[in-house]
């Protein structure tokens, strides 16, 4: 039976990601906003642009916070941002869907979203993504550190220093590991759970740009950041 245990260092690591992230959460206010009320289609999106223009600079908050991030090549930061932010994006939905919320409001919070202009055929894959991010229940430790290494992904497009990005994701996905070790113990596989995630949101990156397009609304605005960063407009 490995002893697994947690070093002084990587506990330092751990409180580091853990810190950044509690202060650069978004409000958690679109669940309660959308529970509130029913909007138009037009709504949603405004809602859907705002939020996500908050939530990146958000991301760029936290990612700055990552021990070493700031020393890697300025141009490999921007793809690093660039090529993690519509993944951190439904990370972050995710674990608002995920949420512990009063009895039926996750009901009325999926129908609202089902009904809020997305097109039919995204709301299968997406839905699918949140369950399954719901069923592993993770802590707030777990839900940092898979945030920190989906942004430290190093076979990102245009990054040139792979390795340098490699060397800051691989202490992370050992601190990650021997943390689900020790928080699910019954679970072997459950690391191997998380990582599995990782991919089912490269999927999701890859229909946002149809998904986005096929709001049931015509002139779809984005703010600048958005456009940046989507790579929109
Ligand atoms: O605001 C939101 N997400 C923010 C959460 C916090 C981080 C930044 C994004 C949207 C809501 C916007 C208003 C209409 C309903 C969905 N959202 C989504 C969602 C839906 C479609 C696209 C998308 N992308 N491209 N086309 N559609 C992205 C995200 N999933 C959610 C799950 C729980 C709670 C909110 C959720």
């Amino acid at each position: 039976k490995e002893k697994v245990e947690i070093t002084k260092a990587q506990r330092a690591l751990m409180k580091v990601i853990v810190d950044a992230y509690n202060r650069h959460k978004i409000p958690q206010d679109v669940a309660k906003k959308l529970l509130q009320d029913q909007y138009s289609a037009e709504e949603n999106f405004l809602l859907l642009t705002e939020m996500a223009t908050s939530q990146v600079q958000v991301l760029v908050e936290f990612t700055k916070n990552i021990p070493g991030f700031l020393s890697l090549n300025h141009e490999d930061q921007i793809a690093l941002l660039k090529g993690s932010a519509v993944e951190a994006m439904f990370l972050r939905s995710a674990q608002v869907f995920s949420q512990k919320m009063p009895n039926g409001h996750t009901e009325v919070l999926e129908e609202r979203i089902r009904k809020s202009g997305i097109s039919e055929e995204f709301m299968t894959p997406m839905f699918n993504f949140y369950k399954s991010i719901g069923e592993l229940h993770m802590i707030e430790e777990e839900q940092a550190l898979l945030t920190a290494i989906t942004i430290l992904t190093p076979d990102r497009p245009f990054v040139k220093d792979q390795q340098a990005v490699e060397r800051l994701q691989e202490p992370m996905l050992e601190v990650l590991r021997k943390l689900c070790v020790l928080q699910h113990p019954q679970e072997p596989q459950y690391f191997a759970r998380l990582l599995g995630r990782l991919t089912e949101l490269r999927t999701l990156n890859h229909y946002h740009a149809e998904m986005l397009t096929s709001w049931r609304m015509n002139d779809h605005k984005f703010t600048p950041l958005l456009c940046e960063i989507w790579d929109v407009q």
